[in-house]
């Protein structure tokens, strides 16, 4: 299995993209893991909030494929604690699927098109936090989860 990290615009912060790419760096130890950045949506000020999910959408569909398995970071998504995100991330590798994508939404979320799509919802918090820092959240537990799997001396509970 390999596992995509979608995520919608770039990431201004060079400080937070130095952090993503160590995380990124540590889980290529564990399995093939890929950041691809959607370009941000351009001439979008007479759009409004549901149009802009609704072409974010579209450009979300166009870089799936018929067979990833699509799990959207949503605030409302189903809570895991670490050691239940690796067990989680087991089963999905033992059940013998070709990719799974975590998806990051825009400043408004996704569209009912994408909800629709979605195998599941994960929630890394009930607050919300900026599609930048998610980033760097789920790779981190992305990393931890796979050292959990590993019983290697990161993760302490
Ligand atoms: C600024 S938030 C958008 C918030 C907006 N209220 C919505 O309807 O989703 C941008 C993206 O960051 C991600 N996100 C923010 N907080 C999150 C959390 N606690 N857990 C998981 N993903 C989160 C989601 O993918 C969300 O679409």
């Amino acid at each position: 299995m390999t596992i995509k990290l979608l995520a919608i615009g770039k990431t201004d912060s060079k400080e937070l993209q130095k952090l993503i790419s160590i995380y990124q760096q540590r889980l290529d130890h564990y399995i093939k893991f890929q950041l691809e950045i959607i370009p941000d949506l351009k001439k979008t000020k007479n759009l409004s909030e549901d149009q802009q999910k609704i072409k974010e959408g579209g450009l979300i569909l166009k870089s799936l494929s018929s067979t990833d398995v699509l799990i959207l970071l949503d605030e409302n998504g189903k809570q895991y604690s670490s050691v239940e995100f690796s067990n989680y991330l087991q089963k999905k590798m033992n059940s013998g699927m070709k990719q799974l994508v975590f998806l990051i939404g825009g400043p408004y979320g996704f569209s009912e098109e994408i909800y629709k799509k979605a195998s599941g919802k994960i929630s890394l918090s009930k607050m919300t936090f900026s599609h930048q820092m998610v980033r760097l959240f789920i790779v981190e537990q992305l990393y931890r989860a796979f050292t959990i799997l590993r019983n290697e001396p990161y993760h302490h509970q």
